[in-house]
């Protein structure tokens, strides 16, 4: 059935998933913060070909209609304001589907959700790289898992394709990979490969035990959901992430060296915040991401310490 979708973000990811909601049919609303409208998107794929899309490009100011389906495509920190900002738009029974990464923010917003709407979380492996203000190019073909975090009532997945029955299980899974490559890539200025490497190579396997050593842990809130994954090949996994978007920097990587924001209060910071269990590795990635301008320092001390 036909839907009309707020996409929310006009990124990298934003513009991704109004080409594919477009292309499925579906009309959509992209919500941008440009001091102009864009015309159209321009998707490139991975042969160089490119193809244009028209959703209704829209401010918050400039919205009228109310919308059921809404999609969640900013940075993890901007996801609870920009929802905020239009929740008056969002119809009493919607629903609100948050793509971004790190395990945190698709939480934050149930609290603040109209009693009947439910929450949809994304977990997505996909590469998109933003190249201007309307155009994108597709960098990594990868899963899409999206499932229910909240919901009232038992509704249907809205994007049903991409279903998945235990999304907290795909969350932890992808906070792990972010919280191992991320920061060390960012902290070493490196590419995800090159984290296999010497002499990165030690601080990657500290960073993937400690982490599996974390969801081990019966103190750790998600205890119950970290014993469904398989911890034994959590390290397989990362590795073979960091290996797959080899010549890829992080998004964390390109956050620092472009002097913006990370979401690493919503990766490496969610480990550091937890009361119960004790990580010592990611508090000094946390600390070293929040230190940018130290980073030297930090590779000093993570390499004497490895
Ligand atoms: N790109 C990728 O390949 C992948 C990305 N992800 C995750 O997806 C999320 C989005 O990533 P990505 O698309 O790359 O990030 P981008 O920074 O490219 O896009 C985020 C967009 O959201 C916009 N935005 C923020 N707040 C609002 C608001 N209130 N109203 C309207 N627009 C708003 C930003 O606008 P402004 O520029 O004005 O700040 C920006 O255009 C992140 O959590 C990322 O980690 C996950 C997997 C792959
Ligand atoms: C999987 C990975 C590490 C790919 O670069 C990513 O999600 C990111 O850069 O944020």
């Amino acid at each position: 059935m036909n839907k009309h979708w707020l996409v929310i973000g006009c990124g990298a990811l934003g513009m991704r998933w109004a080409a594919r909601l477009l292309e499925q049919g579906h009309q959509v609303t992209l919500l941008h913060r440009y001091q102009t409208h864009p015309t159209e998107i321009s998707v490139e794929d991975s042969s160089g070909i490119k193809q244009s899309y028209q959703p209704n490009f829209a401010t918050s100011a400039s919205l009228t209609s109310k919308f059921e389906q809404v999609l969640i495509c900013t940075k993890a920190y901007d996801a609870l304001p920009a929802f905020l900002d239009i929740k008056s738009l969002t119809r009493k029974s919607a629903d609100i589907v948050c793509l971004c990464n790190g395990f945190g923010a698709q939480q934050e917003l149930i609290p603040h959700l109209k009693e009947h709407q439910s929450l949809w979380a994304g977990v997505t492996n996909e590469g998109t790289l933003k190249i201007n203000d309307s155009s994108i190019r597709l960098t990594g073909e990868g899963d899409t898992f999206i499932g229910v975090l909240h919901s009232p009532t038992s509704r249907p997945n809205p994007l049903e394709d991409f279903h998945c029955a235990n999304i907290e299980c795909r969350l932890l899974e992808k906070l792990a990979i972010n919280a191992v490559i991320n920061p060390l890539t960012a902290i070493f200025g490196v590419t995800n490969g090159e984290i296999l490497q010497t002499p990165v190579r030690n601080i990657f396997d500290a960073a993937v035990a400690e982490i599996k050593s974390c969801y081990r842990d019966q103190g750790f809130p998600h205890h119950p959901i970290t014993k469904e994954l398989d911890l034994e090949m959590l390290g397989n996994r990362i590795a073979t992430v960091a290996h797959m978007t080899g010549l890829n920097h992080s998004s964390m990587l390109q956050d620092i060296r472009l002097k913006r924001k990370t979401e690493v209060d919503y990766i490496c910071g969610y480990f550091a915040k937890q009361e119960q269990i004790e990580c010592p590795l990611q508090d000094l990635l946390y600390e070293a991401i929040n230190n940018p301008a130290e980073l030297e320092s930090y590779q000093r001390k993570l390499l004497n310490f490895f």
